[in-house]
């Protein structure tokens, strides 16, 4: 007894020695400040949040028995604001305990290798409220910047920390994880900072307070107890409550190092040894029990969040600006391309393409911020680089509008010159062109390096006058490319196999984005030779799926960090950066654009733009508008082809048998292509010195047959409406040959073929011929003498009829496929695995003469509603 009375009268004395009163008068304060419930807010002005971070200090150099002389500050001038560096160990006040001397606040060690366990979990509302007040104690008293904390509480699913919320949302704290597998992102970040403070040996720059409102089990426990015997240097506190864990007696916790224990009685608690210190000769701890500081008021926690939020705001400000350089484009990109993407802590951060790092994975869920970090990096490297440096080729496949800004608008005619190519909402197809133009680029380089007798692109560049600007492809959703076993997922993956390989030697670089690499490993095996390539890992929220299944650190990230990891994903190479968010600098953001865009060379052609949601007239394409009369062989065009330059889609009308051309669908764009078809070739004739003869057979297609007729009348050509019969009796002309052969060209435009079928059954009386008889002569030799058949066809079967069995495919060679099955298709076409998928605004344009199977947008009028049915 008399062990603890001695223990009670060192506190005491200890307090009275450094000035008793001042003590108390700040005990005071304390207690007005953090314990009277319902306190009227309007006494909580930023002074008594001033005095409660002083206080904060002044206990922390006061620890019980230590250095009373620390208490010598004076109340009169009490430390600045958020003055503690947290370098070395902090007492912090838990509450008061009380002796018959008097009381006196009760403090814990913290930081500098001390931490804390709590024999209650937070389901314990006195718990909850400690934990609450230690983590707002020591938010007041360190110095902006010096100290970070993540929480977690899987107890009660984050309720524990919903009264700190002002503090999340000021960006003071970093949102609580609720899950175990989020515990273990955490301890990953807590070790990773761990041994990156270890290794530097200089002081610890950040301590980073781990506040666990439950013990984690298993594995988890033993990670979180070596971080308690990791010592000083490693700059990690534990707070962990629920230690140690209820468990059978043959299974011993493992044993927390440096780590005070408190034991909750009741309301209250009772303090342990404080680490290398003792209260008691016994080791009993502190025999007097503490009761503890209820929550902080929430008026309190506010104007603490507004204060900090601004000073944490100011001191680690990180905006779209910042990324940028003094100059722009005043940097070479000979030996690779670097650009700021954020910082760690204060310490900016650079990710670089280069032989090191030629390629990127960059991978979060949904909402996890990829869009806007690509656009940090994009705007950051266009800023750094000119136009002969650097090249873009940005490929989105997803809804929405990730890179729309890089591509002139109707409202803002500016663009980014470096951009190449933008895909927006694109098709595998068009992934899959841009893919084989970078190959195509690739190869064109290797030849150049061949040519010049050199071995590296740098050489080439000293070499020659032509620029070779390096390369940066970004795929975002990339792995929509493998959705589907398919010829397309194929070529997909051997030339991103290819580019991943040679890319780096050749200056091209790919940024590979995704929301999940789960399906990709098992439909191919190639993970590891196409992501092998890839050693840049950058993990946003849930995007551990692109680091090492050992390396689960991207699991607790807040939005707007980045793990960057230039090993692969291995664990123990992980950064932390928080990036800069380029949708909110909006106006920045245009300005930068703007100026790079003034900056470009004149006569500097605006991107290649797909935009996968639009449709496509045929009055739009230059091709069309350049149609002139003479030409050697009139062109039918249908559409634009799905590739890098969106080139027209036609079908040249020779003398060839079978040169004719069928729409094949039920959908109403099928009266639009043929409309398109038409049009075209009739421009590539005098008026007069050629024949339309229409035969609108469906009433679906009726006005389309008319606008037909009046725009080919308008033109000044000669236009003769057939219906059935006098179709099947034309029909039966020129399957003889004519008399004049070369009399001029015929072009027989067929809405709805499959409505003649009737008439094309019946036999002319004298040669006893049907008219499908004919029409299988005309398809033959019409081709020799001019005359052509452009139809619509509703159904593949039809047509396969019209021409006599499959066998017979080749009488008419040029198709357009619509919402036909791609299985039926290809049955037809004798193509097994033809990869095509039917979908509004999609076409397949096959050429059975030269061999051409190309994915197109066909041609619709201005204001057809897109089909619907697919
Ligand atoms: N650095 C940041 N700081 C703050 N907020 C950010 C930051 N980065 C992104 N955000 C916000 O997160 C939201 C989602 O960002 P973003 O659109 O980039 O995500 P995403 O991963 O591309 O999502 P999705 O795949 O659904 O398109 C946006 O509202 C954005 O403002």
């Amino acid at each position: 007894m008399s062990g603890l009375k001695a223990t009670f009268n060192r506190a005491v004395t200890a307090h009275r020695d450094a000035q008793a009163h001042l003590a108390a008068a700040r005990l005071a304060l304390d207690e007005a400040a953090m314990r009277q419930p319902g306190q009227d807010s309007a006494r909580i002005t930023a002074d008594t949040v001033h005095r409660l971070r002083a206080l904060g200090e002044v206990l922390a150099t006061g620890w019980l028995g230590g250095d009373s002389a620390a208490f010598g500050h004076g109340a009169a001038q009490p430390p600045p604001f958020g003055t503690e560096d947290l370098r070395g160990r902090v007492a912090v006040r838990l509450g008061v305990a009380g002796t018959v001397h008097g009381m006196f606040p009760a403090l814990v060690s913290l930081a500098g290798g001390a931490h804390l366990a709590l024999d209650a979990d937070a389901r314990n509302p006195r718990v909850a409220a400690l934990l609450r007040g230690l983590i707002v104690r020591l938010l007041a008293a360190a110095r902006p910047g010096r100290l970070r904390v993540l929480a977690a509480d899987t107890a009660a699913l984050g309720g524990t920390f919903v009264p700190l919320r002002p503090l999340i949302a000021a960006g003071v704290l970093a949102e609580p994880v609720t899950s175990e597998e989020d515990v273990s992102g955490l301890l990953d970040i807590a070790e990773e900072h761990a041994r990156v403070e270890q290794h530097d040996a200089r002081d610890i720059d950040e301590l980073l307070l781990l506040v666990l409102a439950s013990t984690p089990q298993g594995r988890d426990l033993t990670r979180l107890a070596a971080l308690t015997h990791a010592g000083a240097p490693a700059g990690v506190c534990v707070i962990v409550a629920g230690y140690p864990p209820p468990s059978p007696a043959s299974a011993t916790p493992p044993l927390l190092g440096n780590t005070s224990q408190i034991r909750m009685i009741g309301e209250y608690a009772q303090l342990g040894d404080p680490p290398g210190e003792s209260y008691s000769a016994d080791g009993s701890g502190l025999a007097a029990l503490v009761r503890l500081d209820g929550d902080p008021p929430p008026a309190l926690i506010a104007r603490l969040a507004a204060e900090l939020g601004d000073t944490v705001r100011r001191a680690s400000a990180l905006g779209f600006a910042d990324l940028l350089p003094e100059q722009p484009w005043t940097e070479s990109s000979v030996d690779g391309l670097r650009t700021m993407i954020g910082r760690d802590g204060r310490t900016p951060i650079e990710l670089a393409f280069d032989d090191v790092t030629p390629h990127w994975l960059v991978g979060g869920r949904t909402g996890s911020g990829k869009t806007v970090f690509l656009l940090d990096v994009l705007y950051g490297l266009a800023a750094r680089y000119s136009p002969d440096e650097l090249a873009l080729y940005l490929l989105d496949f997803k809804e929405g509008v990730s890179f729309a800004e890089f591509v002139p608008t109707g409202r803002d005619p500016s663009w980014i010159p470096h951009a190449r190519s933008v895909g927006i909402e694109s098709d595998r197809e068009y992934g899959v062109a841009v893919l084989r133009e970078l190959r195509r680029e690739l190869n064109r380089r290797a030849a150049a390096l061949k040519r010049h007798g050199v071995t590296k692109l740098a050489d080439l560049r000293r070499d020659s006058d032509t620029p070779t600007p390096r390369v940066v492809a970004v795929i975002d959703e990339f792995h929509v490319l493998f959705a589907g076993n398919d010829a397309v997922a194929r070529e997909a993956v051997t030339l991103l196999e290819e580019l991943a390989r040679k890319g780096r030697s050749y200056g091209i670089h790919l940024v590979l984005a995704s929301q999940s690499m789960s399906g990709i490993e098992a439909l191919y095996g190639k993970k590891d030779s196409i992501f092998g390539q890839f050693p840049l890992r950058v993990a946003l929220p849930g995007g551990s799926s692109i680091l090492d299944p050992l390396n689960d650190a991207a699991g607790g990230l807040p939005l707007g960090s980045a793990l960057i990891n230039p090993s692969a994903g291995l664990p123990r190479a992980n950064t932390v950066v928080r990036f800069p968010n380029a949708h909110a600098d909006g106006a920045q953001v245009a300005a930068l654009r703007h100026e790079l865009w003034q900056r470009r060379v004149p006569g500097a052609r605006p991107p290649a733009v797909f935009k996968g949601y639009e449709s496509t007239h045929v009055e739009d394409d230059p091709t069309y508008r350049g149609l002139v009369p003479g030409g050697r062989r009139p062109l039918a065009l249908v559409g634009r082809v799905v590739d890098v330059d969106l080139s027209s889609a036609y079908f040249p009308l020779d003398a060839t048998p079978g040169r004719h051309l069928a729409i094949v669908g039920t959908a109403p764009t099928g009266a639009d292509v043929l409309h398109a078809a038409t049009l075209s070739v009739s421009r590539q004739h005098e008026p007069g010195s050629v024949r339309f003869l229409l035969a609108p057979l469906v009433a679906t297609a009726d006005t389309v047959a008319d606008e037909t007729s009046a725009a080919l009348a308008a033109a000044g050509h000669q236009v003769t409406q057939l219906d059935a019969a006098a179709l099947r009796q034309q029909v039966g002309e020129y399957a003889k040959p004519p008399a004049e052969p070369w009399a001029g060209r015929t072009y027989l435009v067929v809405f709805g073929v499959d409505a003649a079928g009737a008439a094309l059954g019946l036999s002319d009386v004298n040669t006893f011929k049907s008219g499908l008889d004919d029409l299988r002569v005309m398809l033959r030799q019409g081709p020799g003498y001019g005359v052509h058949l452009l139809g619509w066809w509703r159904g593949l079967r039809r047509l396969a009829d019209d021409l006599g069995g499959a066998y017979n495919r080749d009488d008419i060679a040029c198709l357009v496929a619509l919402n036909v099955p791609g299985s039926e298709l290809g049955m037809y076409l004798g193509v097994p695995d033809l990869a095509y998928t039917p979908r509004a605004n999609r076409a397949l344009l096959v050429d059975r003469h030269d061999q051409r199977t190309r994915l197109i947008v066909p041609y619709v009028r201005p204001g057809h509603e897109l089909d619907e049915g697919y």
